[in-house]
Formats: structure tokens, sequence, C-alpha cells
């Protein structure tokens, strides 16, 4: 079994952030671990309240892992600002884990900003260079590229954008646009499409946490980039079609029809 860290916000909801990620690594048989860099206060609806982690402890937390542990895949969400985005490139920097997955969560679906505007430029020049896969979704590839996206076309412009910032391969997410969500990977050579269908729910909260955190799990599990996409968004798909109705808002994804599957799976291989 493969160690897998998230270096994330927690939801206390159970939708998205560590929680999210947490869940998908153990439905992808990985072993998980976190490190919090800030705890909110959110739901199905809102965002309440945030409360940044100190930077000394963020630091503890991830010189605790790999002081001690093997790490196989780091996924990287929630980090609101400058202070806690450098300290968190110098450790990545310092400990050089292979399969980082960056998710650039800038915006919770209620529309609370979670990321300080202020620490874009550090977003650019320190922690995109470190990503193995960058995964923004439409709106955070338009802050980063501060181009307009409105087309497939444009979408593949900002991912070489993104790429030609450092990142070693960028999947621009495509489920913010209307119609069939469909993801574009670019990684320095060709663009791979991953087409989906429209799952027509509300219950949608989580799913960037939950695409990232299946692609880092996927490639610590030993499957190309390629591969650990296309399964990642087959698995956010079924959780989406799977999602609960919990809250008065946007419900979150649900693992567990992937945790029975795992189960017929070990039971068959006698583990
Ligand atoms: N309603 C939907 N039906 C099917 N797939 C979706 C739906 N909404 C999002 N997705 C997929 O979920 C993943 C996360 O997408 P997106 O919503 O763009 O990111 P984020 O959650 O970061 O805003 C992508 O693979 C996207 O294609
Ligand atoms: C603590 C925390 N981290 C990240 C997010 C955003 O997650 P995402 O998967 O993009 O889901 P939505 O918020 O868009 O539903 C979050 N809300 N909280």
């Amino acid at each position: 079994m493969k160690n897998v860290l998230t270096i994330a916000g927690s939801d206390c909801s159970g939708g998205a952030g560590i929680q999210a990620d947490i869940k998908t690594f153990q439905a992808h048989g990985a072993f998980g671990m976190s490190v919090i860099t800030a705890v909110v206060a959110e739901n199905t609806c809102d965002v309440i309240s945030i409360h940044d982690i100190p930077v000394i402890n963020i630091s503890d937390q991830i010189d605790a892992i790999f002081l001690d542990i093997s790490v196989a895949g780091v996924k990287v969400g929630m980090l609101s600002g400058e202070e806690i985005m450098n300290m968190v490139a110098q450790k990545l920097a310092q400990y050089q884990p292979k399969n980082v997955v960056i998710d650039p969560v800038m915006v919770a679906k209620g529309g609370c900003s979670l990321m300080d505007p202020a620490a874009l430029n550090v977003l650019q020049k320190k922690m995109i260079p470190l990503a193995f896969c960058l995964t923004p979704n439409i709106p955070e590839a338009e802050v980063i590229t501060g181009k307009k996206i409105r087309t497939i076309e444009d979408m593949k412009m900002a991912a070489k954008a993104i790429y030609q910032m450092g990142a070693k391969n960028v999947l621009v997410k495509g489920g913010h646009f209307l119609g069939e969500p469909t993801d574009i990977l670019y990684d320095g050579t060709e663009f791979h499409s991953y087409k989906g269908k429209r799952i027509h729910t509300k219950n949608t909260h989580g799913t960037g946490c939950t695409l990232s955190s299946a692609i880092t799990a996927n490639l610590a599990n030993g499957k190309t980039i390629y591969e650990a996409v296309r399964s990642a968004k087959e698995y956010v798909a079924g959780a989406i079609q799977n999602a609960l109705e919990i809250g008065k808002g946007h419900g979150p994804t649900n693992h567990f029809y992937k945790y029975y599957e795992l189960e017929e799976k070990y039971k068959n291989e006698n583990l």
C-alpha cells in the first residue's frame, strides 16, 4: 500500500478539502495522511470563517511526515496566503517528493475566496514549477494566465501558458462550462482531451478536491499521467452520480460506491 499525503484545508462539512482527499485516497487503496493548512467553517451553502494554522505548525506537520514516512504522492489544495505558500514551496523543494499534484484552490462553490489574491505571484513563480500536475478549473486558469477562457481552444492555450510557467502537466478542468464537461491535459507535447457526460445535479461540492486526490493516488499506485487522469475522471463521475442529498446547498460527492468495489477486489485477491 502506498502512503499519500494531502496538504490542504479542512472542510468541517466533509465534502471538500482534507476530508474529501482522505476519503478519495482510501477508496484508491492508498494510506492517507494530512497536513492541515487552515480550518474552514463551511457547509454545503457557505463559508462562515477561515482560521489559518500558524506557519510554524504547518511546517512542523510537513517535517513530521517526511522525517519518518516514505511518501509516494502529494496533493496540495488550499493555501490561503503568501506566507503559507512560500513555506510549503520551500518544504516541497527540500523533500522533493514524487507525484506532486497541485489544485490551485481559489474560491469555494458559494463564492467565498479561499486564497488571498496577493499570493498569485508566489503561486505562479514558486508553486507551479513544483507541480508534476496542476489542476486549475476555468476561473482559476483565467486568474493564473490573465486571459478569458470561452472555448476548448482557449482551454488549450491556457494549459500551454501554465505549462510554460513550469508545471510538467496541466489539466484545465471544464466543469464550469455549460454542456458536457471536457477536461484538457497538456504534457508539453500534446493535448489530451477527457470527455465526460454532464450529470445534472446540484450536489457537486468537492469535485475538484476529489479529482486531484484521485490523480495523486493513481500516480502513487504506478499509473501514467494519462491513465491517472482518465481513471480519476471516471471516479469523480461515479462520486457525483452517487452524490448525497446532505445539507441545503451543494451536497457532497460520495465515495462509498468505490469502497464496495475495493472490498470485493480485496476479497477476491485474498488480501
Ligand atoms: N455536473 C458534472 N457532471 C460530470 N462531471 C463533472 C460535473 N461537474 C464537474 N465535473 C467534473 O469534475 C471535475 C472537477 O471539475 P470542476 O467543476 O471544473 O472543478 P472545481 O470543482 O475545482 O471547480 C472535472 O473532471 C469535471 O469535468
Ligand atoms: C477546505 C476547502 N478546500 C477546498 C475547497 C474547494 O473545493 P472544490 O473541490 O473546488 O469544491 P467546491 O468548493 O468548488 O465545491 C473548499 N470548499 N474547502
